[in-house]
C-alpha cells in the first residue's frame, strides 16, 4: 500500500540545541534504515519549509502508523497522510 505523507517539523525555538541535534541524528538514522528496507521510497524537502513530502510503501495503515509514531521527531511533527490508489491512466 502506498501513502503520500507530508511532515511539518515544529521544534520550539527555546528547545535546547544539543537535544534537538541528537533527535535529528536519530531521525536521520531511522529514516535511512526505512529507506534501505524499501518502506520509505521517496523523501523530498519542501523548498522553503522545515517539511518533507514522502512516499511510504507498507503492508497496512497500522504499519504506517507504527513507523510514523516511532519517528524520533514525531512529538514535534504535524503529519498529513493521503492513501494512494493506482491511476487508470498510469502505465
Ligand atoms: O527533515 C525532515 O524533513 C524531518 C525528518 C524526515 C527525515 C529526516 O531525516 O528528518
Amino acid at each position: 500500500m502506498l501513502f503520500h505523507v507530508e511532515m511539518q517539523v515544529n521544534i520550539p525555538h527555546d528547545f535546547p540545541a544539543e537535544k534537538a541535534d541528537a533527535i535529528k541524528a536519530a531521525e536521520k538514522a531511522y529514516a535511512q534504515d526505512l529507506q534501505r528496507q524499501g518502506k520509505w521510497v521517496h523523501l523530498w524537502r519542501i523548498a522553503g519549509r522545515y517539511a518533507n513530502v514522502s512516499i511510504f510503501d507498507v503492508e497496512s495503515v497500522d504499519e504506517l502508523h507504527t513507523l510514523l509514531s516511532s519517528l524520533p521527531l514525531f512529538p514535534f511533527m504535524d503529519i498529513k497522510v493521503t492513501p494512494l490508489a493506482r491511476h487508470p491512466s498510469a502505465i
